[in-house]
């Protein structure tokens, strides 16, 4: 029990160190004093909580959930919730550096913030979920808020747990609050665009990114690990525009097919957690498929998929990461001197909390946008910020995820230097 423990801090430990390496190296290349470091090393908040359940067989659990704020000199924080079992304290503390990041690489009025929840949402029933949903609200209720910090969906979490979050919230704020969380059902005040929008970000990343390499999207290869809500929806943009998705992934397995698979088949038969490998006999194993041949490879399911141990073997020309935190430094250095293009998490996965930001100033509003506005705007935030981190890491001859780094942590630096933070 304690060797497991030591273990899983290790390797987050790991995901917060890399973090704050490239923080430190940007802020540097920047010219900001090393105070300017000390407050964006870690988040400004960390709230542990523990969230008793009942059961269905009866008994209580406990489960350990947390939510950190990184930092909220711009505005309220704001990000997802992860409903994991490998969730773990620096994990939610990464990730919530990620997040502020992210809001300042496509220019939001927010810092970063993230949740998680220890838990198998897999082998929880629908009102066991419910139960913890609403628990984990009532636990960091004194925390969040419409204008404190803003939650959303993230790994095996979806529109229906934001709308169970919804209306504790509103339970206990005695009023009607949709602007509290982000991704919610259209019918309780969700946006149009947001469910896919992850994706959407990403296939604008792809396209930019072969437009600088040369590559026609239609006809290209495209591997994407992960078949939930961000990996699910980019196999299908992809698909539509004519690439041949050639692998896909779940955490069971993989299924492989050189000729290219039938997206639209795999999505009808994909379960509510994005598993559809298990349907299958012919299947591989994850770390084979990303080592296959392809053109465009999207790691878009979780952290440490391609390590100093892989990197060497992947044949992609271009990776764009749809998930948080897919490749450790030492792998982006092997594959940058490789010369293949990593669009990195922060700047790829951003197209999410974008739409997020919609969905937050219509809950504000009250006034909903069509669709097409939503796309419209989409599109114009992540074109431009895919150019800018672009133009910084040629200009700079730096990688893209540093130059995304230096983007990133600029506005939330500047906006603590003038509140007198540093
Ligand atoms: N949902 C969103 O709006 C955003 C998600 N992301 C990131 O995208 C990634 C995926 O998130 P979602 O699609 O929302 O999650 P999801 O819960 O909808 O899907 C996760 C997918 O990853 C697979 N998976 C889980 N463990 C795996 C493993 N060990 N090996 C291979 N596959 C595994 C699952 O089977 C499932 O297909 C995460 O890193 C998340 O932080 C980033 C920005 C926004
Ligand atoms: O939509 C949001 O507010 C946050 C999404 C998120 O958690 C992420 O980008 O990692």
């Amino acid at each position: 029990m304690v060797a497991d423990k030591q273990a899983d801090s290790h390797e987050s430990n790991d995901i917060l160190v890399s973090t704050q390496e490239v923080i430190k190296n940007a802020l540097n290349k920047l010219g900001y004093p090393e105070e300017a470091y000390e407050l964006m090393k870690e988040p400004v908040r960390m709230m542990i909580v523990r969230i008793p359940v009942r059961m269905d067989d009866g008994k209580i659990k406990i489960f350990t959930g947390y939510r950190a704020q990184h930092n909220d000199a711009v505005g309220p924080t704001k990000g997802g919730v992860r409903f994991h079992p490998n969730v773990t304290e620096n994990e939610v503390r990464a990730l919530s550096i990620w997040m502020s990041l992210k809001a300042g690489i496509v220019d939001l009025p927010y810092g970063g913030g993230k949740g998680g929840i220890i838990c198998d949402p897999r082998k929880m029933s629908f009102r066991e979920l419910e139960a913890l949903s609403r628990g984990y609200v009532r636990a960091i209720s004194q925390i969040v808020g419409p204008t404190k910090d803003i939650p959303a969906p993230d790994v095996f979490t979806n529109s229906q747990i934001m709308a169970w979050m919804m209306d504790e919230y509103s339970r206990i704020d005695e009023f009607n609050n949709p602007g509290f969380i982000t991704g919610k059902p259209i019918v309780l005040g969700g946006s149009h665009g947001r469910e896919s929008a992850t994706a959407k970000g990403v296939t604008i990343c792809i396209e930019e990114a072969c437009k600088k390499r040369g590559i026609d999207i239609k006809g290209a290869r495209v591997i994407v690990q992960g078949f939930g809500n961000a990996g699910s929806f980019l196999a299908k943009f992809m698909y539509d525009m004519g690439a041949k998705v050639i692998a896909i992934s779940d955490a069971e397995g993989a299924l492989y097919d050189p000729d290219g698979l039938d997206i639209d088949y795999l999505l009808d038969r994909r379960d509510s957690f994005g598993t559809v490998t298990n349907l299958f006999e012919d299947t591989i194993s994850n770390e084979e498929m990303l080592e296959l041949e392809t053109d465009i490879l999207v790691p878009a399911a979780i952290e440490n998929q391609i390590t100093k141990d892989n990197a060497h073997n992947i044949k992609a020309s271009i990776i764009v990461e749809a998930a948080n935190g897919p490749t450790t430094l030492e792998a982006t250095k092997i594959l940058t001197e490789r010369d293949v293009l990593i669009v990195p998490d922060v700047l790829a996965s951003s197209g999410g909390v974008t739409v997020s930001y919609f969905e937050w100033v219509q809950n504000n509003q009250g006034f909903y946008w069509k669709e097409e506005e939503v796309q419209e705007k989409l599109r114009e935030v992540l074109v431009k910020a895919f150019n800018n981190v672009y133009t910084t890491s040629q200009n700079r001859q730096i990688d893209m995820r540093l130059a995304a780094y230096m983007v990133g942590v600029r506005k939330m630096t500047e906006a603590a230097r003038f509140r007198g933070w540093i």
